[in-house]
């Protein structure tokens, strides 16, 4: 579905991916992971063409997108909750769902059923809410745009346990209706039990990939650990 081939990009002068090789599956959950400053968020960025990938290729559904506009690239097919959710503020939490949603399985309805807290709040502005239901508006957000790949960028950072433990609920629940995602989180006993493959980012290279139970402690300590 996504086939994300030796790209790098840059800010300015200065490189920050220097060759991430990634895929997605139908029906996959893949976790990109590695350290902070690794590139992940970068990489995201690179797919939806915001910061756009100077070399190599990004195939969605066999479209090269990588020097598409960022809006032919959601228009495509992707969808995306940004770090920092990015809600917005001074519209309602049911105008935020519907001003960018498309026609498919995600309505009003099936948003409020993953999400409970949205419905009771539905008439009230978005900066009204708090974070983690800034979130949750970010999510349900995403998928009012019907999107066959949905890119979670950093989900659960800074939320309350209870709020995360919603917001990774909903996640597996996306998991079992066969939902495509890309995944960024730092919560490793959340992402390694879903994933059915991992991706490990360093220093802008994607350094390993592979599936969760051959994610050893070597590899671990190595990649991932502080
Ligand atoms: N706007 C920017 N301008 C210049 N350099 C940037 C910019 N954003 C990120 N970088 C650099 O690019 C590299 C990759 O950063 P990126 O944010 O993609 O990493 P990350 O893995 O998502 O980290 P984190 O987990 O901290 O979000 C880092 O060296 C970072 O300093």
């Amino acid at each position: 579905m996504l086939k994300v081939a030796d790209i790098e990009t840059f800010y300015g002068p200065s490189q920050a991916l220097f060759g991430v090789n990634l895929e997605v599956n139908a029906g996959e959950m893949v976790a990109l992971m590695g350290r902070n400053g690794m590139g992940k968020t970068t990489t995201i960025r690179s797919i939806f063409g915001l910061t756009q990938a100077t070399r190599g290729t990004i195939e969605f559904e066999s479209q090269e997108i990588r020097r598409l506009p960022a809006y032919r690239i959601a228009k495509a097919g992707l969808g995306l909750v940004p770090e920092g959710r990015r809600c917005f503020p001074n519209l309602s939490v049911r105008e935020n769902l519907l001003v960018t949603a498309r026609p498919g399985e995600w309505t009003l309805e099936k948003v409020a059923t993953l999400f409970p807290r949205l419905e009771e709040r539905r008439a009230q502005m978005a900066k009204t809410l708090s974070g983690g239901e800034q979130q949750m508006l970010a999510i349900g957000r995403a998928l009012m745009t019907n999107p066959r790949l949905l890119v979670l960028d950093e989900a659960t950072e800074g939320l309350a346990p209870v709020i995360r433990q919603e917001i990774w609920r909903a996640i597996r629940l996306l998991k079992e209706q066969g939902q495509a995602t890309l995944l960024v989180d730092k919560s490793l006993s959340e992402i390694l039990p879903i994933a059915d493959r991992c991706t490990i980012l360093e220093k802008g290279s994607t350094v390993w990939d592979g599936k969760p139970a051959a994610l050893d402690s070597a590899v671990r300590d190595r990649y991932l650990g502080v």
